[in-house]
């Protein structure tokens, strides 16, 4: 059965250093990439622009891109957006033998043992890791996180295939420094954010104002 790739994140905004995660993880893997804005995140302030805002920048960012689908389930769901509830939550849809993968990006990994349940996640989806400049996975990682995640490294996307949950594959994508943080202080300071955003995400922006962005600002 094939893999479902679940990639996940706040996407305020959401940027070419997403889409081109994304995209990386749809070749590798050859599947489909469902993205998921957090509905309300866990562990960070308030995002600056509503979910159903951020699922529509999502939405403008991969129109038309083979592979990216959008998937609003965590926005419609009540309370904190905890991943191991997602996760349960597709597991129960797609049944026990499907492979189930969670992409992140380096940063996001080093935190892991911060998230909710978090060894749990591991019975429920695979971990697709990116490599983030300023996060490298050749470094040491914390021992608890090292520890779980011994004996799960795979190179071989086919694992990821074979089984339905549970190993951890890192992708060799080419490194973005690109940073939603980065381009909230560009907009709300009225510099351009160069490429960094899909047009039609920037267009976005700048009409309805989001950030502090000026209106018919320089993209
Ligand atoms: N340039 C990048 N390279 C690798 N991974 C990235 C990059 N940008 C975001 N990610 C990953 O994508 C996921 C969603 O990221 P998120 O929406 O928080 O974007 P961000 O740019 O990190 O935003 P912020 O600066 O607001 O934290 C996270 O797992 C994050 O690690
Ligand atoms: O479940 C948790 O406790 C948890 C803690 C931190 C992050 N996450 C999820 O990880 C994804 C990336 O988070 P972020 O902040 O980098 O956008 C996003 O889908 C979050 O909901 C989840």
């Amino acid at each position: 059965m094939a893999l479902h790739l679940v990639y996940g994140g706040t996407f305020d905004p959401i940027h070419n250093g997403h889409l081109a995660i994304a995209c990386a993880a749809r070749d590798a893997l050859a599947c489909t990439v469902h993205l998921m804005p957090t509905g309300d995140p866990p562990h960070r302030a308030p995002p600056g622009a509503d979910g159903a805002t951020r699922a529509t920048m999502v939405a403008l960012a991969i129109d038309g891109v083979p592979g990216l689908v959008l998937d609003r389930r965590e926005l419609e769901r009540q309370g904190r957006s905890y991943t191991v509830d997602t996760l349960a939550e597709l597991r129960s849809e797609i049944g026990p033998s499907t492979p189930l993968a969670w992409l992140v990006g380096a940063d996001s990994l080093l935190g892991l043992p911060g998230w909710h349940r978090w060894r749990d996640l591991f019975g429920l989806a695979h971990l697709v890791i990116a490599e983030r400049p300023g996060s490298a996975l050749d470094a040491e990682l914390p021992a608890e996180l090292a520890a779980a995640l011994q004996n799960r490294w795979t190179r071989e996307a086919a694992d990821l295939q074979s089984q339905p949950a549970g190993r951890v594959l890192r992708l060799h994508q080419p490194l973005s420094h690109v940073s939603a943080t980065a381009i909230r202080a560009q907009l709300s300071a009225g510099v351009p954010t160069g490429g960094q955003l899909p047009p039609a995400v920037a267009a976005f922006i700048h009409e309805k104002g989001l950030y502090g962005a000026a209106a018919r600002a320089p993209l």
